[in-house]
């Protein structure tokens, strides 16, 4: 069953209406369920007036006022509480929406909970949303304001008797409305245990099995079927519905308690005809609230939409990372397996320095494009952290577009002729381009969006299908930008000219300097760059 605090969030998303459209709610919601009770007065005090031989004129044009309003007041509920729904689980909507798109990672996409949750959010599985509950709790608020304003008046009589009507008239609500959620909670546990039934039925009425039916005289068995799944289909709402009618009773004796006491008091207390009829009508706007109205329906099925907009907040709603000062890109003590395999990263950290050009170099396989996905995000590490900005990437595998060039690096946004340019790629057809030429685009685009704010330029093997003048002339180009990059890279006459080189072996950096340094220490690098320059030799 709810409780209150979960009724009170709901509370919370009201504002989501926005503020006119909240203001037009209440005014609108307290003028349906306080106008009346003034109207009440109002004919009481008018009956009296009349009856005393007063001129009425003015009562009686208040009171058209008052009963006008109310009326109108009526007419605007639906559309103002439509379109308040409507503006909240829009809201929400676009909320979550941005929710499922912040984490980097695209992993909670694959989870079955998120997904469910995301259902949920965005259009409970019984139609019922989150802003017809908070709406409904708007509109209960109202009805509760009132029962007060009519329990105010009849206190003027006795603060007793209204006191214990309107006592009386709360118990009774609460009791309908466990009542009523009870019987829907369990309709809805039932439904799949209806199934059967459902079944049974269509195959004894339905024209499939006819024929069959009829020929091997099957009616009495499957009638007796269908009874059997029935039955148990629906004891369990029997049950709740037994127990409801067994507390009829209870509901009858609020009811009579209250008006029993209400008129005994008015027994007593010989009142006059003006004044009789304002205890009545104060009376019977009192008993009103013991009622449960659909509204209770629309803020119990609103609450687990509620809960999973709050679950997806906590688990979407990742804080800004936190990015140490002096360096752009930060991997500490990092593990990183793909699923089913051997670690790939085996406790790697690297500092890449802002402004920096860091060439990263490895055997195949060494596991260099794997550092990449988790610098973008696309997997999370196992263990350790991977700190980065904004970076754009220029992928061993990049996208080619069937697009014009243009679009091809900005995406419909002007003002990319300094990155095509700079990757060399200015004045390339729109039509067939070759492989090097396609990765001039790629490159332009990566550029592009470094123009566009990004602060790190990763590049996976940039330049493997340029010769190599039009290599180094790229990268020339791509360090005159400025911009801090991570060069992945075979080609050692481009690795070279870097600011500082890692070699990535058996899962972590195992060697880290200029190229000079590490061609004076002998190792891994100085034996890759001593092959490759024999090779070119
Ligand atoms: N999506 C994947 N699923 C499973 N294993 C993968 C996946 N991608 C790469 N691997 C494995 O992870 C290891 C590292 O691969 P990675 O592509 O990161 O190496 P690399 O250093 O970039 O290699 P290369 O120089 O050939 O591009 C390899 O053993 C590879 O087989």
């Amino acid at each position: 069953m709810s409780g209150s605090p979960e009724r009170v969030s709901l509370v919370r998303v009201l504002p989501l209406a926005g503020p006119r459209l909240l203001t037009a709610l209440i005014a609108v919601g307290l003028a349906r369920a306080v106008l009346p009770v003034a109207g009440a007065v109002l004919i009481g005090t008018g009956v009296a007036a009349l009856l005393r031989g007063e001129d009425v004129v003015v009562p009686l044009v208040v009171l058209g006022a008052v009963l006008f309003a109310e009326h109108l007041a009526n007419a605007a509920w639906s559309p103002v509480q439509w379109r308040a729904e409507r503006a909240i689980d829009g809201a929400l909507r676009d909320e979550i929406i941005e929710l499922t798109q912040r984490p980097r990672g695209i992993a909670h996409l694959d989870d079955p909970a998120v997904t469910e949750d995301v259902g949920l959010a965005t259009g409970g599985p019984r139609g019922f949303s989150i802003g017809q509950g908070a709406v409904g709790t708007a509109w209960l608020a109202c009805r509760f304001a009132g029962a007060v304003a009519a329990t105010a008046v009849l206190a003027w009589f006795s603060w007793y008797i209204a006191l214990a009507v309107l006592g009386a008239m709360l118990a009774m609500h609460a009791l309908l409305r466990r009542q009523w959620l009870g019987i829907s909670a369990e309709m809805e546990a039932r439904k799949p245990r209806l199934r059967p039934a459902a079944y049974w039925a269509k195959v004894l009425a339905g024209k499939g099995a006819a024929k069959e039916v009829r020929l091997f005289g099957l009616t009495e068995w499957l009638l007796r079927r269908f009874r059997a799944a029935a039955e148990d289909g629906m004891s369990g709402v029997w049950r709740v519905r037994g127990r409801v009618l067994r507390q009829q009773p209870v509901i009858v004796l609020l009811t009579a308690g209250g008006v029993f006491a209400a008129l005994s008091w008015l027994g007593l207390h010989q009142l006059d005809a003006g004044r009789t009829i304002v205890f009545l009508q104060a009376t019977w706007a009192v008993l009103a609230i013991g009622s449960m109205g659909d509204e209770a329906f629309y803020i119990a099925h609103a609450l687990p939409g509620l809960r999973a907009v709050h679950r997806l907040r906590t688990r979407l709603d990742v804080l800004e990372e936190h990015r140490p000062e002096h360096t752009a890109i930060r991997f500490s003590g990092v593990w990183f397996a793909y699923p089913g395999g051997a670690p790939v990263l085996r406790g790697l950290s690297l500092d890449v320095r802002p402004g920096e050009t860091l060439a990263l170099v490895g055997f195949n396989g060494a596991g260099k494009t794997t550092l990449v996905r988790l610098l973008a995000g696309w997997y999370e590490p196992d263990r350790g952290e991977v700190h980065s900005p904004r970076i754009s990437v220029l992928l061993q595998d990049f996208a080619r577009f069937d697009l014009p060039l243009r679009d091809n690096v900005g995406f419909g946004e002007d003002g990319v002729d300094p990155a095509l340019a700079r990757a060399g790629a200015a004045g390339l057809p729109d039509g067939e381009l070759s492989g090097g030429q396609w990765q001039r685009v790629a490159l332009a685009r990566a550029l592009f969006a470094v123009e566009r704010g990004a602060e790190v330029l990763v590049l996976d093997e940039p330049t493997a299908h340029q010769d190599v003048d039009a290599e180094l002339a790229l990268y020339d180009r791509i360090r005159g930008a400025g911009v801090t990059t991570l060069l992945i890279s075979h080609r050692f006459s481009t690795v070279r000219r870097a600011d500082r080189i890692a070699v990535l072996a058996d899962g972590v950096i195992s060697e880290l300097g200029t190229h000079d340094e590490l061609v004076a220490r002998g190792g891994q690098y100085a034996r890759m760059f001593a092959l490759q320059a024999e090779a070119f030799r």
